[in-house]
């Protein structure tokens, strides 16, 4: 036989009440007992109507409009069923409320009683559905045997075995129907068991009549990996063990009443959860063996919590203290969620619900009296607004790493751990936090855990010529990305003036006018904001402007736990303190600070000199073309074009700087030699490095960009005579950087046709690394080192590798 049990929500009205009829009769000619919580909302109802009667508060119209709602069920079943429900006595409902409250009192016994009331009213209405002939209204309180505790009562699982026996036998019936959450106790008096102890019934009755099933019906599909009205990706979890399913229960997942598991475990009962609303569905099962590969099957989170800590000398080597505290809060009845204690037993922490906190602090403070007034032991140290959330699964004992990836993961929600406890089982494994913080410590562990599409959640600074490119690569990029299991969204973009944010992603088609439209400008605190409230866990701030003032801010940006790619040099390029700040905050925070083009645009010059030097090779000698842009101007220089018009051209072309300036005064190729030199290890500042201006430098101060241009014409004679007198001894001018002797330099240089340099132009790239381990050849690096589309694909490799550490 099934034992099938339908939650409140599925005997609402009328219409659950149908659906849930429907379900019993496919079981077709088969028996089942069946187990009916109150239509909803009506528990809640009585134990309020019970409290505002001790209270000695008017309950009446409220109990009016109950019966009323109750009563219309009732005339509805019998009007369509013809059949008379067999109704409670709800005047001896009201007789005892009534009671209650004259006496201003509301006993435990009555209180059991009372909000009782609704599983009957469930179960005479079902009966009266399915016919009296096919059903029989089974009286729980004549089948579950319990202690006497009436609000909260344990089951006698061998008594109630015998009472099954006698009842089933005695009422031959196809479909027993029974009210949950009630049964009786020695003395045959009613006892309840504990708020939705119904799921508890049915687990009762398919333990003592060995059902071959005990389905939970419900509102919801099955177990999920998370509560799904928090975790929009949550999935159904298939099957559980009996143990995942208890831990989930115990830490907080709704689905399950904790007390449920244990009779269908002891004696091997399966149990389903399914979907009254979708019926065809699998649901979860929960059996002896979870199955399933994976090590975290889901995890739960519980809060309103409250952790107390007893500690003091009085503590250290006393046999017995520990017993001490815990049987003083079980002789009050305080129930601890979880435990721990310091390795040197000078204290232990527990964690009770925030509701029995002063019960647990009265039960500590005179069990311990004595000690602390001897100052043995010390004040009773409370926090309150704590939750746990807990990651459950069987396998988890046989996979390593798992505890790292969850301290991990609640580190990247910026979460701070105040304790942990893990089973020996090694099934379940709990972090106490604060409170507040429990909703993102939950989503940040599931998309770490569950999520198997890694997302990188983009926000670009600057979108001139390289970000507006690295914008149409992203959008270009997005089914490469899918197909590689990678989500990248870009959530949003910003310029000067604008910064437009979107949480369902930057429209492609049409971000430059959403950009133009947007009303405020660039603000941290909004970025920070947006990430909180969306729950992003890999954010990164891409900057493509040439901003200082962007720059002065990466530290700032990375202790808020952005990543940060950088195509802008300004950053490093500051003093040495902040760039080896910037490093040391990105490694605190677990965030990558990338910049690979900085040097060279796209091309491979700063991973690999990291690579080289982060293992131990050193730096002899350098010497390159670092400007693609210079390389641009001195190849068409040597073709004829003046250097204003070769200057246009570059400019044209995304080779030059936002301000061509800062090219052609060598400050562009200063910035990323010292680049180099930084990371080679040298601790240099860029008044360290001497440069040689392409133009003298009182020419190109004090003018806008456009009055530097048009001016530049007056500086072509020279610098024809300059080429002129370079190309008559054969040789070519090129603008060289060389580190050597520990002098670094930048500055044109007049090369031999033959020569290395002499053959890079066109924006062209070079880069020949001498080291311990690349001589006496060096190790070179050739290629285009400016414009927008190799740029932008360098920072967009610097984005995918945020996901890697
Ligand atoms: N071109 C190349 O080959 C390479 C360039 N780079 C670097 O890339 C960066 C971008 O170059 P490029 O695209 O040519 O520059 P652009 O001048 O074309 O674009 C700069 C962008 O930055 C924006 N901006 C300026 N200040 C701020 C601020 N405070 N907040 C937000 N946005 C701001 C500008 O906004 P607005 O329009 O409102 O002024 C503009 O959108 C530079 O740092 C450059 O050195 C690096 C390697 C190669
Ligand atoms: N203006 C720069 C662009 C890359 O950093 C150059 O000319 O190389």
């Amino acid at each position: 036989m099934k034992v099938l049990k339908f939650g409140g929500s599925s005997l609402a009205d009328y219409g659950c009440l149908q659906r849930v009829r429907e379900l019993i009769l496919t079981q077709g000619s088969n028996e089942a007992l069946v187990v009916l919580s109150a239509p909803g909302g009506v528990t809640d109802k009585l134990v309020e109507l019970c409290e505002l009667a001790r209270q000695g508060q008017a309950y009446e119209a409220q109990w009016q409009a109950l019966t009323e709602r109750l009563n219309a069920l009732k005339s509805q079943v019998e009007a369509e069923f013809g059949e008379a429900a067999h109704w409670p006595d709800l005047a001896a409902l009201a007789d005892k409320l009534a009671g209650v409250k004259l006496l201003r009192q509301c006993p435990d016994a009555v209180q059991a009683y009372v909000i009782s009331f609704g599983e009957r009213v469930s179960v005479a209405l079902m009966v009266a559905m399915l016919g009296k002939d096919k059903a029989h209204y089974l009286d729980a309180t004549a089948c579950i045997a319990t202690n006497d505790a009436y609000l909260d009562a344990e089951a006698l699982l061998d008594e109630s075995r015998a009472r099954f026996s006698a009842q089933l036998q005695a009422h031959r019936a196809q479909f027993y129907i029974m009210p949950g959450f009630t049964g009786s106790n020695s003395a045959g008096e009613l006892t309840t068991l504990g708020r939705n102890g119904s799921d508890y019934s049915a687990a009762i009755a398919a333990a003592c009549i060995q059902a071959e099933v005990c389905q939970i019906w419900t509102d919801v599909d099955g177990v999920y990996s998370a509560d799904p009205r928090l975790i929009k990706k949550a999935t159904k979890v298939n099957r559980l063990s009996y143990k995942e399913a208890m831990e989930l229960s115990y830490f907080g997942a709704k689905v399950l009443h904790p007390k449920t598991i244990l009779p269908c475990a002891k004696t091997g009962v399966p149990c389903e959860i399914k979907n009254t609303h979708a019926p065809e569905l699998p649901g979860s099962v929960i059996a002896a063996q979870g199955g399933g590969d994976e090590p975290v099957k889901a995890l739960s989170s519980l809060d309103k919590l409250a952790m107390l800590t007893v500690s003091g000398p009085g503590m250290k080597g006393k046999v017995g203290m520990a017993a001490r505290v815990f049987s003083a809060l079980a002789k009050d009845n305080v129930s601890i969620v979880l435990i721990t204690q310091s390795s040197c037993e000078f204290s232990i922490s527990f964690c009770v619900h925030e509701q029995d906190l002063p019960l647990a602090l009265q039960a500590l403070q005179s069990a311990f009296e004595l000690e602390m007034q001897a100052q043995l032991i010390e004040p009773i140290e409370v926090r309150r607004s704590l939750a746990i959330v807990t990651l459950v699964g069987d396998n988890m004992k046989s996979h390593k790493g798992l505890a790292a990836k969850f301290f991990a993961s609640l580190a990247q929600a910026q979460v701070n751990i105040v304790a942990i406890a893990q089973d020996s089982t090694e099934s379940a494994i709990s972090a106490v936090i604060q409170g507040e913080l429990c909703q993102d410590a939950v989503k940040v562990c599931h998309e770490n855990f569950f999520t198997h599409v890694p997302s990188i959640d983009v926000f670009l600074l600057g979108c001139g010529l390289v970000g507006t490119e690295l914008v149409a690569q992203l959008q270009r990029q997005q089914s490469w990305l899918a197909e590689r299991n990678i989500k990248l969204n870009l959530y949003g973009v910003a310029n000067s003036k604008h910064c437009y944010l979107n949480e369902q992603g930057v429209p492609f088609e049409r971000w430059q006018e959403a950009l133009a439209d947007a009303s405020e400008g660039f603000k941290l605190t909004d970025l920070e904001a947006f990430v909180r409230r969306n729950h992003l866990i890999n954010p990164v701030i891409v900057d493509c402007s040439s901003s200082q003032q962007l720059a002065d801010q990466y530290r700032d940006f990375l202790a808020a736990g952005f990543h940060v790619v950088a195509a802008n040099k300004k950053a490093n390029t500051s003093d040495y303190d902040y760039y080896q700040a910037l490093k040391q905050v990105a490694q605190q925070k677990g965030r990558r600070f990338l910049y690979e083009t900085n040097v060279g645009a796209g091309l491979p010059v700063l991973d690999n000199l990291q690579l080289l030097f982060g293992a131990g090779d050193e730096l002899l000698s350098f010497s390159g073309i670092l400007s693609g842009s210079l390389s641009y101007i001195f190849g068409e220089l040597e073709d004829g074009l003046s250097l204003s018009e070769a200057t246009a051209k570059a400019k044209q072309s995304g080779f030059t700087e936002p301000d061509p300036r800062d090219d052609l005064s060598g400050t562009d190729v200063a910035r990323k030699l010292l680049i180099i030199a930084r990371e080679s290890g040298l601790a240099l500042e860029l008044s360290d490095i001497e440069v040689e201006p392409v133009v003298p430098e009182d020419f190109a101060a004090g003018s806008s960009v456009d009055e530097f241009m048009a001016r530049l014409h007056e500086q072509d004679g020279a610098f024809a005579d300059r080429i002129q007198s370079a190309a008559s001894e054969g040789k070519v001018l090129r603008y060289v950087a060389s580190i050597a002797d520990d002098r670094c330099r930048v500055g044109i240089e007049a090369v031999e046709r033959t020569h290395a340099l002499s053959d890079i132009r066109d924006g062209e790239n070079a880069l020949a690394i001498l080291s311990q381990y690349y001589q006496p050849k060096p190790f070179v690096i050739r290629g285009y080192g400016a414009g927008a589309e190799v740029t932008a694909a360098g920072v967009f490799a610097d984005i995918l590798k945020t996901l890697t550490r």
